[in-house]
């Protein structure tokens, strides 16, 4: 931890044939602050743990679903693994840009004997990216329709919209801000945990929306940045859940409609900021993601966007929950290819690069 120890090195044949020569080798001291910031991550051994337990349960589901397919593991190429992000600081939160999505590959190469590629924000990242949205090549490659602007909208933890016309290098996607994470939050208050969401939108339907909550709740600064912009846990999770729990004199059912609402309004409100008067009108929003099987916040997204179709995404045959590891199959698959799968006018990248890295 002291130091990185650089070495060039020329290596000729391969195996016990392998001939190393050193060309060159440099001692970089790390200053102390930054010793002391490695040595004071506050639980490694969590993280460590988790690492591989994702790794696992991942490698479970990819065999489950290759047997569910009437498949073995020996008739797939690629495994392409998103992973769970732990942490997302984009520019607007950290002034070294960064993304860390966890879940081993090694651990599923060796489970499945399959390679996979995994790691995909990072090397947008890299390029001066937000790492996110990455869906929206995706969206563009299986959903565009000639002459016709489609609107995909996830809702997920965060929502996310990608605006797809004919041509890839004119998407407009970005992070709408919250999807269902403040619900999930909330949910998990009010049921003392026998909830893990606002199932079937029943806790979100009792209550009235809060006003001032929710107008507070609007001027998140995240509302503030223009695309390209992305969003994660640290602007709208727990400690946002915690800030609406510790509102006075409100009733539990009135805070999680409001938490709905909010949700509602921050996505319509990013359609009339940025996608509405780029594009006009529009064939439809197809939505995918958790929060299209939440029918109050399907009814209420619907009226608020209202005369604009809104559908989920299953209106064009493709089951909404399927999308976002559909996406990453492709992206493992032009990996292999090389091509270079971000849209930098979605991420705000420097260039296009090919996502993932290979584990064989
Ligand atoms: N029947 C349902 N009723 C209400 N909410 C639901 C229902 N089913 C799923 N959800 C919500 O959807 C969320 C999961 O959605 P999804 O799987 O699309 O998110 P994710 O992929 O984990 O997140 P992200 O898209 O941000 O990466 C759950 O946390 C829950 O809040
Ligand atoms: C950092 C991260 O994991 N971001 C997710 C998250 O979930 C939705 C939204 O925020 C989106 O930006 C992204 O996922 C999708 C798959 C994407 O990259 O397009």
């Amino acid at each position: 931890m002291d130091a990185v120890e650089a070495v060039l090195c020329q290596i000729e044949e391969t195996g016990a044939q392998a001939q190393l020569k050193l060309v060159a080798h440099l001692s970089r001291p790390f200053p102390p602050d930054f010793i002391q910031r490695v040595l004071s991550v506050s639980d490694p051994r969590t993280l460590c743990e988790l690492n591989f337990e994702l790794g696992e349960r991942f490698a479970e589901a990819a065999l489950a679903v290759i047997a569910h397919a009437g498949l073995r593991p020996g008739d797939v190429d690629i495994i392409g693994s998103h992973g769970q992000t732990v942490a997302h600081l984009p520019s607007s939160l950290s002034a070294t840009p960064s993304t860390l999505q966890i879940g081993e590959a090694s651990v599923i190469a060796e489970r499945t004997g399959i390679p996979v590629v995994s790691d995909f924000r990072t090397r947008d990242m890299a390029a001066g990216g937000q790492g996110a949205p990455l869906v929206p090549y995706f969206d563009w490659v299986v959903f565009r329709k000639p002459g016709a602007v489609r609107a995909f909208q996830n809702i997920g933890g965060i929502a996310n919209v990608s605006v797809v016309g004919d041509r890839l290098d004119d998407i407009l996607a970005f992070d709408t801000g919250p999807g269902n994470m403040v619900l999930d939050g909330l949910a998990r208050r009010i049921t003392q945990g026998q909830l893990q969401c606002d199932l079937d939108g029943q806790l979100s339907r009792q209550g009235t929306v809060i006003p001032s909550i929710l107008a507070e709740l609007l001027t998140h600064p995240f509302f503030a940045l223009p695309p390209p912009r992305s969003a994660g846990r640290e602007g709208f999770g727990e400690a946002l859940v915690t800030w609406l729990w510790e509102q006075p004199r409100n009733k539990p059912e009135d805070l999680i409609t409001t938490a709905l609402a909010f949700t509602v309004e921050a996505t319509a409100r990013a359609y009339e900021a940025y996608v509405l008067p780029r594009y006009g009108s529009l064939e439809a929003v197809y939505v995918s993601g958790g929060g299209s099987r939440n029918p109050t916040l399907m009814e209420r997204f619907s009226a608020r966007l209202a005369p604009l179709p809104v559908r989920t995404l299953d209106a064009l045959g493709f089951p909404e929950g399927a999308k976002e590891a559909a996406c990453f199959a492709l992206l493992a698959a032009e990996h292999l290819v090389g091509t270079p799968t971000n849209v930098p006018s979605a991420t705000g990248a420097r260039r296009r690069v090919v996502l993932g890295k290979l584990t064989p």
